[in-house]
């Protein structure tokens, strides 16, 4: 399969790169200075593109690519793919599901005790040397609070699971109600948002779900209530969650993803009820190794005509 040319538009995980190069073509498009020059004298040898959260394969792309039949991203979520060109052009999509699911369901729980517990700012209340003028003050319970799920997906599901452990009542708001399972179904945002403590939002990003925290959720959810954001940023209305936290009409909020990464609203870096991590949801060596597996396993199971370990399209 060396001859396969397979295209990386940006920098992921070494041992990805390292694993892809020992059968592939790798070309790293981030290493060379004219991009579209390199896409040109190659578009006759790229079959394959590997994207992932942050940089898929868009219009542009895909047309400029002729002989592409697959991209497999280094991610769950394929909202950088255009699906609706690949199924135009008979290209398949996979993506690295399951493998992610826990990371990501613990780091949620791990943020919501961050800003409850003030995790991060008692922390730098040691290291700045205060703790030696008096007591850190006191903090919020999380045990026992009401969490809502937007997405109960296979990662919506493993956070739900991992509250229900903390005695947190679970309820949801998804496509479509799921009767199998015990956790309240609230048929609108704003409703599952005036009736939880903690809003986590992991559902996919669509055009649908695009801004889906609006004002309107933001305020239901109220000043005692923290968003969770461990989906997508442009799931939230980014301005409208700055000017909530800012006003005291939110009581907090734990973001891993933003809507225009690696841009943050600085506004936020100076409150306290606020943790911000770098996208790393699914960042542990583990999963990395699992996904960079995943992806490899789909593009020789592509190119050797047998079925994708995990197909989109
Ligand atoms: O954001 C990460 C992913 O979609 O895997």
């Amino acid at each position: 399969m060396d001859s396969i040319g397979v295209l990386m538009p940006v920098p992921m995980s070494p041992y990805l790169e390292q694993e892809l190069e020992k059968r592939f073509n790798l070309l790293k498009l981030w290493t060379v200075p004219q991009k579209t020059q390199f896409l040109k004298d190659h578009s006759g040898s790229i079959r394959a593109v590997v994207g992932n959260a942050g940089n898929g394969a868009d219009a542009e792309l895909i047309e400029t690519l002729p002989k592409l039949e697959i991209v497999s991203s280094f991610s769950v979520g394929i909202d950088k793919v255009d699906l609706n060109k690949c199924r135009e052009k008979g290209i398949r999509v996979t993506n690295t599901p399951d493998v992610l699911t826990d990371d990501v369901a613990d780091l949620a729980i791990g943020l919501a005790l961050a800003v409850l517990r003030r995790l991060c700012e008692s922390d730098r209340y040691v290291r700045s040397g205060q703790w030696k003028k008096g007591d850190y003050k006191l903090t919020t319970k999380f045990t026992g609070k009401t969490v809502g799920i937007l997405g109960l997906g296979r990662i919506g599901k493993a956070v739900a699971k991992r509250a229900e452990a903390f005695s947190c009542p679970i309820s949801y708001h998804s496509r479509t109600e799921k009767p199998e399972l015990k956790y309240k179904y609230y048929p609108c945002v704003v409703e599952l948002a005036s009736n939880c403590d903690i809003l986590v939002v992991v559902c996919a990003l669509t055009e649908e779900t695009r801004h889906i925290i609006n004002r309107e959720v933001i305020d239901a959810l109220g000043p005692k209530g923290v968003l969770i954001n461990i989906g997508r940023g442009p799931h939230v209305d980014e301005p409208e969650l700055v000017s909530a936290l800012l006003e005291g009409r939110l009581g907090g909020a734990g973001l891993d993803v933003y809507e225009n990464e690696p841009e943050v609203p600085e506004q936020l870096f100076e409150l306290e009820n606020v943790v911000l991590l770098p996208h790393v949801g699914s960042d542990t060596v583990q999963t990395d190794t699992a996904m960079a597996d995943l992806v490899i396993g789909n593009l020789e199971a592509h190119f050797s005509n047998k079925p994708l370990l995990t197909p989109v399209v």
